[in-house]
C-alpha cells in the first residue's frame, strides 16, 4: 500500500461544489492529521469477526451486491459494503482496479469512516445519512484523488444506518447515472431487509394501477401502528422516520387495511394502490441469496428451519410454555446442537411471536462495540457515533424475542450492565439521561458450561441466575438414540442412498460439531455423488470411513490418521437401549469439562487440519462448524 509519507490534502473541491463536500472539507480540517496517517487493514481474524456481527446484512446484499459486480467488474471499478461505522467488509469488482485501489487502502478490513481518511463518499454518505458521490481532487486527501466515489446508506425499516453501498471507479469516469444506480441498490437491499420482518407489510405505490419498481413499503404492528418503513415510503407519504414510527398507519392512509388489493387514499386524498402482505407464522430461515451468474440447476437450494422432532419438541413445549410465562430460558449445547433453530422455534410459538426475533452473538461483536451495539447511544455519543444516534439491539427486539448466543463469551464489565437492563427491563442509552421500557422474551444460549464459568469467576453468578429460570439441555448428536435412521432419513430426504455399512461408520462418528457437521458432510457426499447408486463405506471420507484393515505397513500409510479415523471413542456416551439421555444439568455436553469429549474433539481437529494442509478455514468447513468456531478451540 503507498501512501504519501505525509499528509498532503488534495486541490479541494471545485467552488461550485455542493455545500455538503465544503462542508465536510471543514469538518476534516480540523481532524488530527494522526487520524489520516497510514491505515493498517484490519488482521483476518477480526474482519472475519466484523463480518459475522453483520452476516444478515452481507447475506441479503448479496444479489444487489451481486449483479453491481457483475457491472462493476466489466467497468473498471468496485463495489464496495461498509458496516456502520465505515469499516469495509467486502468488496467485489475488476481485480485491476481492485488493485489500484488496495494502493489508498480502498479494501476491506479498513475504515472509511471521515475522521479516518477524510472526505470521501463512504465517510461522507454516513455522516450525512445521505447518498454522496465524491469525485478526484474532491477527496480530502490528495492519494484519494484518483478515485471517483459514489455512495449510498442501507437504512433499516427505522431509519438506521445498517451499512453503506459503494461503488468506486476511476477519477476520471463520471457517468451521471451511477450514483442513482448506487442508490437503488441500496434502497433495494433495505426493501431485502424489511422483508424478513415477521410483521405484516403494506406494500403500495402512488396513484392506481400502473406498475413501477418503486415499491413503498411499511410494516404494521398488531395494532395496526407503523413500525417500519423504506424511503419510497417516506417520499409517498412525505414524511420522515420520525415521524411515522408509532403513529397509527390510519392516520396517513384511508381505507381497509384488511382486505388486500383494496382501494386506499393518502391522507390528502390521492390515490393509492397497495397490498397487505401477512407473513407466514413459523418463520422460515430465509432462502441462500442466489447470484445471477449461478445457473438455477445448480443453485443452492432455500433451506427451511428444521421442523421439531421427537428429540426437540419436548424442549420446544417447555420453553415456550416458560417463556410465555415470563421465564427466561437458557439453552445449553455443544456447537451445532440447534440451539439458534430451537430458539426461533420458540420465538415462532410463544405469544411474542408477532414481534422481531433479535439474535446477538455475544462473542461475535467486537467488545468496544458491544455497548453501544445492545444499549445504543444518542447522537454525538462518542467519537465515530452515527449523527443520528442508535435504538440499540436491545430496543429492536422490543415486543418479540432476545436470543443472547454465546452469552458466556460476553466481558464481565458488561455482564454487570446487562443484569440491571434485564432486572429492571428498562435501558438508558449511551449519553442519554432517559429509560426506556423494555418488554421481550429472552432466550440466552451458551456452548461453554456456564455453572464453571461462574466457578472460575469469569461469569456473574447472578446474571447467571437471572438467565436460567429455565435451562434446557440441548443433546449432543451422537447421543441420539435413532442416530443411523436418522441418517438415513437425511440423506433420503437429499435423494441419495446409503448402503448399511456407510449408515453404520457414519452413526458410529463422534460429530463434534453436531447437525451442522453430518448435514456438512452428507451434502458434501451427495454433490460429489449425484447419481442414483447407493454410497458405500469406502466412498465415506477418511475422518469418517473405518480404516480398511489390510493397510498397516502400506508404503504412504499415514498410522497417526488412521487411529485419529477408528472409532471406539465414538460411542463413549452414546446411552444404550432404555437410558435416558444427558440431563440438563447444566454441564452442556462441553468438551472442557469432559475429557473424554475433549480428546474426542482435539482428534477430530488436529485430523481436519491435517487434511486441509493447516488452512483454518478448509479445516472448519470439514468439521462443519464456523471459522471463528475452530480458531475458540485452537487457543
Ligand atoms: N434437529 C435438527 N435437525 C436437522 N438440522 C438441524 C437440527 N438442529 C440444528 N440443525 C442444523 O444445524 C445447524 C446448526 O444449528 P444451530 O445454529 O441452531 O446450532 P447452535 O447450537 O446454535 O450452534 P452454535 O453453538 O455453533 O451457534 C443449522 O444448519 C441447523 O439447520
Amino acid at each position: 500500500m503507498q501512501t504519501p509519507p505525509t499528509i498532503q490534502l488534495a486541490a479541494g473541491p471545485r467552488p461550485q461544489a455542493a455545500t455538503r463536500i465544503h462542508q465536510s472539507w471543514a469538518r476534516c480540517a480540523e481532524l488530527d492529521p494522526a487520524l489520516l496517517a497510514d491505515p493498517n487493514p484490519l488482521p483476518r481474524a477480526d474482519l472475519d469477526l466484523r463480518r459475522e456481527a453483520h452476516r444478515d446484512l452481507l447475506r441479503l446484499a448479496e444479489p444487489n451486491l451481486g449483479a453491481l459486480g457483475a457491472l462493476a467488474d466489466s467497468a473498471h471499478s468496485v463495489v464496495l459494503l461498509a458496516d456502520p461505522s465505515g469499516l469495509i467488509l467486502h468488496e467485489r469488482g475488476s481485480r485491476s482496479f481492485r488493485d489500484k485501489a488496495r494502493r489508498v487502502a480502498l479494501q476491506p478490513g479498513v475504515s472509511w469512516a471521515e475522521p479516518q481518511r477524510g472526505t470521501n463518499a463512504i465517510g461522507t454518505a454516513l455522516h450525512d445519512g445521505r447518498a454522496v458521490r465524491i469525485h478526484g481532487a474532491e477527496h480530502f486527501l490528495a492519494c484519494n484523488s484518483i478515485l471517483s466515489c459514489h455512495a449510498a446508506p442501507i437504512f433499516s425499516a427505522a431509519g438506521e444506518i445498517l451499512g453503506i453501498l459503494d461503488l468506486s471507479c476511476p477519477a476520471d469516469d463520471k457517468r451521471d447515472y451511477l450514483l442513482a444506480l448506487v442508490q437503488r441498490m441500496a434502497r433495494g437491499i433495505a426493501d431485502q431487509i424489511l422483508g424478513e420482518s415477521p410483521l405484516r407489510r403494506l406494500d403500495f405505490r402512488l396513484g392506481r394501477g400502473q406498475e413501477d419498481d418503486t415499491r413503498a413499503i411499511l410494516l404494521l404492528d398488531d395494532d395496526a401502528r407503523i413500525a417500519g418503513a423504506n424511503e419510497a415510503a417516506l417520499q409517498a407519504l412525505n414524511a420522515d422516520w420520525s415521524r411515522l414510527i408509532g403513529t397509527p398507519c390510519a392516520q396517513w392512509i384511508d381505507g381497509p387495511l384488511h382486505t388486500r388489493d383494496a382501494p386506499l387514499h393518502r391522507h390528502d386524498g390521492q390515490p393509492l394502490t397497495g397490498r397487505l402482505v401477512v407473513p407466514p407464522r413459523t418463520p422460515a430461515r430465509p432462502a441462500p441469496v442466489a447470484r445471477p451468474a449461478v445457473p438455477a440447476a445448480t443453485r443452492p437450494k432455500a433451506r427451511p428451519l428444521p421442523a421439531p422432532d421427537a428429540i426437540s419438541s419436548p424442549l420446544l413445549d417447555q420453553a415456550v410454555r416458560a417463556l410465555d410465562a415470563g421465564l427466561a430460558v437458557l439453552l445449553c449445547g455443544e456447537t451445532g446442537t440447534g440451539k439458534e433453530v430451537l430458539s426461533r422455534h420458540i420465538h415462532a410459538r410463544s405469544a411474542w411471536q408477532a414481534g422481531p426475533f433479535v439474535a446477538i452473538n455475544c462473542a461475535a461483536l467486537p467488545e468496544h462495540l458491544i455497548e453501544s451495539e445492545l444499549f445504543g447511544y444518542e447522537p454525538g455519543a462518542f467519537t465515530g457515533a452515527r449523527r443520528e444516534g442508535s435504538r440499540g439491539l436491545l430496543r429492536q427486539a422490543q415486543g418479540g424475542v432476545l436470543f443472547l448466543d454465546e452469552i458466556g463469551d460476553m466481558p464481565l464489565g458488561l455482564q454487570t450492565r446487562l443484569l440491571r437492563v434485564l432486572q429492571e427491563r428498562e435501558v438508558q442509552p449511551l449519553g442519554s439521561d432517559k429509560r426506556v421500557p423494555l418488554e421481550f422474551g429472552l432466550i440466552s444460549a451458551s456452548h461453554q458450561d456456564l455453572k464453571a464459568l461462574v466457578a472460575q469467576g469469569r461469569f456473574r453468578a447472578d446474571l447467571y441466575y437471572r438467565l436460567q429460570d429455565m435451562p434446557l439441555h440441548l443433546p449432543p448428536l451422537r447421543a441420539r438414540p435413532d442416530l443411523a435412521a436418522f441418517i438415513d432419513e437425511s440423506y433420503r430426504a437429499l435423494e441419495g442412498r446409503l448402503c448399511a455399512d456407510a449408515i453404520d461408520a457414519l452413526a458410529r462418528h463422534g460429530w463434534p460439531g453436531n447437525y451442522r457437521e453430518l448435514f456438512s458432510v452428507l451434502r458434501r457426499l451427495r454433490c460429489q455423488h449425484p447419481g442414483a447408486a447407493p454410497i458405500g463405506v469406502e466412498d465415506l471420507p477418511g475422518d469418517i470411513a473405518p480404516p480398511a484393515p489390510a493397510t498397516a505397513g502400506r508404503p504412504g500409510h499415514d498410522p497417526i490418521a488412521a487411529a485419529s479415523a477408528t472409532p471406539p471413542a465414538y460411542r463413549l456416551d452414546m446411552p444404550r437401549d432404555g437410558e435416558d439421555l444427558p440431563s440438563g444439568d447444566g454441564a452442556c455436553g462441553d468438551p472442557e469439562a469432559d475429557p473424554g469429549l475433549r480428546a474426542l474433539e482435539r482428534r477430530a481437529i488436529e485430523q481436519a487440519l491435517r487434511a486441509s494442509q493447516g488452512n483454518v478455514s478448509r479445516a472448519a468447513r470439514r468439521l462443519g462448524i464456523h471459522r471463528s468456531t475452530l480458531y475458540r478451540k485452537l487457543k
